[in-house]
């Protein structure tokens, strides 16, 4: 088996060897894909993970934009389309200085898995540029969306590829993309998600991938007959994913201890209750300042500069900002501490060795493509209500949005369980997102 895995591993580093990212993402895949393949001749010898890592389609666009103080700046657009087997690509759009090629691939990768959990009909993709959204005007964001989208909109459409935000696009972005999209194509259709409520968008969509986080820790702890309430609770991240985590968390009863950014993490001893957090979402959202802020407001919470969150003792783990955020010591610590559950908010938070030493440890550990996928199924809720020109309750899209995260926890269990009763949530969330993708692959022929 594990010539198998190798054999495959070393034919896709020899075409992605520069992809450190998707490597890594590919690599988690394999270890438990794989051995399933070959144990299900069905799949086996049909080269589908070999397919599944190419991407049907790759966009690369020039993003040109002037600045407020006149000068044309020129980025990178990006737009990875997966996999289409299921439905219409789906994925968010992320504008940072780190991205490219690398982390878009495996972000799109992740996503066609995560896609497939949800139960909905949808493919995967993902993209965005390097554009660094921080200390920008809205005037400068509104020009930059607006030429990103003067080349985007050939290429999506509400049933070819529907993006959504990611990190550095929220509400402010889609409103700005969707205007100019709507502009170019003359139509006004769901081609975004995470749209305002008044123009298409979905109730509870902002709060969905952070809720949904916690309903499947909720899930998890279930399992070993314990719940959130009174539990201590560390937070990575302090944008879109942390911050309705952290509300989640503190509406069921728990006890949010941090928050963090690229500068370093806050730790409020006393908790972050809800009016704090309130603080936080004004600060991060609308003054768009920095999370060391915090403690002039509230003095006895101390900052801790450039460090990670995860030395501090605590019951629950979510890491919500980004990618290989938590290490195998970071992995170590929360073990030594005592940390009995982590439920991943951001994709591929955790380094394969911190995994590995969650998975050694046999705790509650989930993988963000199972844990975070309540996100993108809102996504498709507001499909559905972009369809039917209709819009749900807020009651309504959370219902279904527990319903979903439930089931994604059922099918880690079914896909997942291992002989002496440790679900392995990786092994689970890989086996079942793969299953349905490849069936549909199956159906449809070498195409
Ligand atoms: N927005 C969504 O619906 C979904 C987001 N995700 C993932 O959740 C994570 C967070 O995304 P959002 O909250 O939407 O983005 P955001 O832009 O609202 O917030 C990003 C957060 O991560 C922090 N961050 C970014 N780079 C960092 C670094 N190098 N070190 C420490 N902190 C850093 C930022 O300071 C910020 O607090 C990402 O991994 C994203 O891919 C996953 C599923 C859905
Ligand atoms: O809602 C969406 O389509 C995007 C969500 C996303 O980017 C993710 O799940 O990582």
């Amino acid at each position: 088996m594990k010539s198998n895995i190798k054999a495959f591993l070393d034919l896709v580093k020899e075409r992605n060897g520069h992809e450190p990212e998707f490597l890594q993402a590919v690599e988690e895949v394999a270890e438990t894909v794989i051995p399933y393949i070959v144990e299900h001749d069905i799949y086996y010898g049909k080269n589908i993970l070999l397919r599944m890592v190419e991407p049907e389609r790759v966009l690369q666009f020039r993003v040109c934009w002037i600045d407020d103080s006149g000068e044309i700046q020129v980025n990178r657009g990006y737009r990875i389309q997966m996999n289409s087997a299921i439905g219409p690509y789906k994925g968010g759009l992320r504008f940072h200085p780190t991205v490219n090629m690398s982390i878009l691939k495996f972000l799109a990768f992740e996503q066609v898995f995560k896609n497939s959990l949800t139960t909905l009909p949808m493919g995967g993709g993902k993209g965005g540029s390097d554009f660094d959204p921080k200390g920008k005007s809205d005037d400068e964001i509104m020009r930059f969306c607006h030429s990103f989208m003067s080349e985007l909109f050939r290429h999506i459409g509400s049933n070819t590829d529907v993006p959504a935000g990611d990190i550095g696009v929220g509400g402010r972005e889609i409103g700005f993309l969707f205007g100019m999209y709507k502009k170019l194509r003359n139509e006004f259709t769901g081609v975004l998600t995470g749209k305002g409520l008044s123009w298409g968008g979905s109730l509870i969509r902002p709060e969905a991938t952070g809720y949904g986080t916690v309903y499947f820790a909720e899930s998890m702890l279930k399992t070993k007959g314990l719940g959130i309430k009174g539990k201590n609770v560390v937070v990575s991240g302090s944008g879109n994913v942390a911050q309705y985590a952290a509300e989640k968390c503190i509406q069921l009863g728990a006890k949010v201890l941090t928050l963090s950014d690229s500068s370093g993490y806050i730790h409020d001893s006393e908790g972050i209750d809800a009016k704090k957090l309130a603080y936080v979402m004004e600060l991060k959202n609308v003054k768009r300042g920095r999370i060391s802020e915090y403690v002039k407001k509230y003095p006895k919470a101390k900052f801790v500069a450039g460090k990670t969150p995860w030395e501090v003792k605590c019951d629950i783990a979510l890491p919500c900002a980004t990618q290989n955020e938590l290490h195998e010591s970071d992995a170590k610590m929360l073990l030594a501490n005592g940390c009995i559950c982590v439920s991943e908010g951001a994709n591929m938070p955790s380094t394969i060795q911190a995994v590995h030493t969650f998975q050694k440890a046999k705790i509650l550990y989930a993988p963000g493509k199972a844990s975070n996928a309540g996100g993108v199924a809102t996504s498709g809720l507001e499909m559905t209500q972009n369809s039917l020109r209709f819009n749900w309750t807020r009651e309504e899209v959370d219902k279904k949005l527990k319903e979903i995260m439930a089931n994604i926890h059922n099918s880690c269990i079914e896909y997942g369980k291992e002989k002496d009763g440790y679900i392995n949530y990786v092994k689970g969330a890989n086996i079942a997102g793969f299953v349905k993708v490849a069936d549909a692959m199956l159906a449809q022929g070498v195409v």
